[in-house]
């Protein structure tokens, strides 16, 4: 079997990036809504952590942003006529719509889909499945552009599957890949999966959030198991703690990370935790290290504010893992003191590396949040679409794309600006055409 390595597809921010609190129950959407953005400085901030990514030796990829303001959802919605009159009147009789349909939300790629490897599936292609993302109005309109975009890149289907995603209703809500970890020896060798969702609509006496809403449900995780045409004895599907969605853990990757042989999660991450790791450890077998971290150490709301589990865990090229953190880790002492003690502890984890992506942060998507794991064989990262690979070269063209289209300014005022809608359809367009995907964008198939 051919060594299969982990290739990470970050989502290029969009020009319109803004606040706009449009994330019940994700805490930093919340606390900066209205506040003024800078989209250069966020999709400069992302080209430097997919940078100094790939100078790890971790292999690294793009995802291009999606055409935002989304006119086409505006017309379904009835809104008509000319752009920018049509602009004008959602502004002034529907803001908040404006602001969903303006949302740069496609970044948060850990939300594009679940991907399964194909040491682990039974037809032996890679499978992945663009999350419907139910929950949220301004995220429920990223899938078909997602899976047009996933399509194009992974199109070679004697190798790769792209579903379609789950049926957008509440029963089969899908948050993809951020309520996903795959744990294996190592990356070549088949993995147990861990699928942790918010509620399971069958079960009558589960306990349920009271604050916040729990966004994606067991059927939907069981569905992409089954899709993926996974083991069922390597799957383990799991409850997470209402609890911990109250104190504004809206995914389980703002609470849990796993790479390879090594999980790493708060221990009020999950219901009946003890028994889950314990199913888990069993499927896995004794090459998998649990490390828990107390709520002594650490309580939800600091691991909420500081985003230490929303970290990359990575596998460096000379087999030792770095954890690339958020830089506000760097400001809590709490953290600091539980990055020394799993530092100093017999695990793989030898470095720590502080990435700067404070604009994504203040909409709660931390480093992990922009990266899709995508674990590829060499002839199936050969196979796919070539363009979207990252080099420094296409880094440097994409720094100065990004420095000739985008503002360092955006408030909800200026989402109605039609100068804005034309911007970034020139951005995108001169961007479909940098990677060489052809025309993905509704703008472009008109
Ligand atoms: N995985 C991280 C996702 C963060 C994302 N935030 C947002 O959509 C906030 C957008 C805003 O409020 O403007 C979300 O909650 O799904």
């Amino acid at each position: 079997m051919s060594l299969i390595r982990e290739v990470n597809f970050d989502g290029i921010v969009g020009p319109t990036h803004h606040y706009a609190g449009l994330s019940f129950g994700n805490v930093a959407s919340a606390n900066n809504a209205g506040s003024q953005s800078n989209p250069r400085a966020a999709a400069l901030q992302g080209l430097e952590k997919m940078r100094a990514l790939h100078a790890l030796g971790v292999e690294q990829a793009v995802l291009p942003p999606q055409e935002r303001p989304d006119l086409a959802t505006l017309r379904r919605l009835g809104f008509s006529g000319r752009e920018g009159d049509l602009l004008a009147r959602v502004a002034a009789q529907a803001p908040a719509l404006l602001s969903a349909c303006s949302s740069a939300s496609s970044m948060w790629c850990a939300n594009a889909a679940t991907v399964a490897p194909s040491s682990d599936t039974d037809d032996a292609r890679v499978h992945l499945t663009p999350a419907n993302l139910h929950d949220r109005f301004h995220r429920a309109i990223e899938p078909p552009t997602t899976t047009r975009v996933l399509r194009a890149i992974f199109s070679d289907t004697a190798r790769f599957v792209v579903h379609e995603p789950l049926p957008a209703h509440a029963a089969t809500a899908d948050e993809g890949a951020a309520n996903h970890t795959r744990l294996a020896a190592n990356h070549t060798a088949s993995g147990v999966h861990l699928f942790v969702y918010g509620r399971d609509d069958a079960d009558a006496q589960a306990p349920q959030p009271q604050r916040f809403p729990a966004r994606h449900t067991r059927a939907a995780s069981e569905a992409v198991a089954r899709l993926h045409r996974l083991d069922p004895a390597r799957c383990v599907f799991a409850q997470q703690h209402p609890a911990a969605i109250d104190a504004g853990v809206f995914h389980h990757d703002v609470i849990g990370v796993g790479n390879e042989s090594l999980l790493l999660l708060h221990e009020d991450a999950l219901l009946d935790q003890e028994r889950v790791l314990a199913e888990l450890q069993h499927a896995a077998g004794d090459w998998l290290q649990i490390v828990e971290v107390s709520r002594d150490e650490l309580s939800i709301a600091e691991a909420v504010s500081s985003y230490l589990f929303n970290s990359q865990l990575v596998t460096r090229p000379d087999g030792q893992m770095v954890l690339v953190l958020p830089q506000e880790c760097s400001q809590s002492d709490a953290v600091c003191m539980l990055l020394d003690r799993i530092l100093a502890e017999h695990n793989p984890v030898s470095d720590l590396m502080f990435v700067e992506v404070r604009e994504s942060m203040r909409n709660g998507g931390g480093p992990a949040c922009l990266r899709l794991r995508v674990p590829l064989s060499i002839e199936e990262l050969g196979t796919l679409h070539q363009g979207v690979r990252y080099t420094p070269a296409l880094g440097e063209r994409l720094g100065g794309w990004v420095r000739r289209h985008y503002r360092d300014r955006l408030s909800e005022a200026d989402l109605a600006d039609p100068a804005l809608l034309q911007e970034s359809r020139d951005a995108l367009d001169e961007l479909s055409q940098l990677l060489g995907l052809g025309n993905i964008y509704p703008f472009q198939l008109v």
